[in-house]
């Protein structure tokens, strides 16, 4: 994204391994999915109904916490390749269409998602430059529901 600029994209590669450099990082990206898709559901009691396939009744359920993994994984991946804008734009538009073909799913729910993420990301990392991460995030949360009703 031209908002991202290759400075912005190195503050926020840097910042995220503070998490994923962790030996054991997949309890706090779990975590951290937790409280993002929760304060979704809180804003937004309806979205539960779109995870029902992956056991939303219990966020503490191996099927939920599969579920997050995957999300935070795919997230990683996606910062991990802001220096490489063109696979960046495939896996978006891999993941723009696993989107798209959930019904329900709305751009909505990822000015949601941005806005929790934004307000979790100060304590979840150690150093935190807010517009380098929104100027990075916005390419990336554009590029997945940027089509989405
Ligand atoms: C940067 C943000 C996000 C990323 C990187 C992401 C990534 C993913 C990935 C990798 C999957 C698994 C795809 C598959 O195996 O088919 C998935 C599934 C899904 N995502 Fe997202 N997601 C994000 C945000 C959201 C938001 C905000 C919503 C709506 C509230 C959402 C709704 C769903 C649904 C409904 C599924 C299918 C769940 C199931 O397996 O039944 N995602 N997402």
């Amino acid at each position: 994204s031209e908002h991202c600029s290759y400075k912005d994209a190195d503050i926020v590669i840097k910042e995220w391994r503070q998490i994923t450099s962790h030996g054991n990082s997949a309890p706090i990206l779990m975590r951290a999915a937790n409280v993002l898709f929760s304060g979704i559901f809180e804003k937004d009691p309806a979205a539960r109904n779109l995870f029902t396939r992956v056991h939303v009744e219990d966020m503490h359920s191996g099927e939920f916490h599969a579920h997050t993994l995957r999300v935070m994984t795919g997230l990683s991946e996606l910062i991990n390749k802001l220096h490489s804008p063109a696979v960046l734009d495939s896996m978006l538009e891999h993941l723009a269409h696993q989107h798209a073909v959930r019904d329900g799913v709305k751009h909505e729910h990822f000015h949601e998602f941005r806005d929790i993420l934004y307000a979790s990301l100060g304590q979840l990392l150690d150093e935190y430059n807010p517009d380098a991460w929104k100027n990075c995030m916005f390419g990336i949360l554009y590029g997945i529901a940027g089509n989405l009703p």
